[in-house]
């Protein structure tokens, strides 16, 4: 199968989580006005026994067409991603059919764009475009693995 990726709103990716996007105006403007705060735009979530953490990603940017032959989900809490560089990134997500991720689909994000996948969302992993791959990653800390994988039929995303 091949997909091409559409490009990363808050509409289009409402079903799987959140973007976090300075667009608009700010919620809050702060320190005596040298900032605008885009306050509280995603939602978090660690269960009731994990806790929240911050982890930093270096991962190997991918080429274009990118096969993607896996899907996983994290059942007890949410993920963000957040790029710590002004590149786009591609995110491959699926709806949920009776426990299995359905026909996945993908998004292309804008520099400056970063994501929050919502608790239990299928999802390819943080799949950077260019270097240097990096990024910070919010998601729970706990003591169960959060992770479950699958295996899929290859889909073939083109942007
Ligand atoms: N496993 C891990 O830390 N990362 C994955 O969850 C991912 O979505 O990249
Ligand atoms: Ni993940």
């Amino acid at each position: 199968m091949q997909i091409k990726a559409q490009p990363l709103t808050a509409e289009n990716f409402a079903p799987y989580g959140d973007v976090l996007e300075t667009a608009g105006d700010p919620d809050k403007i702060i320190n005596r006005g040298m900032c605008g705060r885009f306050h509280d735009r995603a939602k978090l979530d660690f269960g009731p026994d994990g806790r929240a953490g911050i982890s930093l990603f270096r991962a190997i940017p991918r080429d274009i067409p990118y096969v993607c032959d896996l899907l996983e989900r994290h059942p007890d809490g949410s993920q963000a991603f957040v790029p710590m560089s002004m590149d786009s990134f591609l995110i491959i997500v699926a709806p949920d059919a009776g426990g299995k991720p359905a026909d996945p689909v993908a998004f292309v994000s804008a520099a400056g764009q970063a994501i929050n996948f919502h608790r239990g969302t299928w999802h390819g992993v943080l799949t950077p475009l260019h270097e240097p791959g990096l990024f910070a990653v919010i998601d729970r800390i706990g003591d169960t693995p959060n992770l479950e994988e699958v295996d899929i039929t290859p889909v073939t995303i083109t942007i």
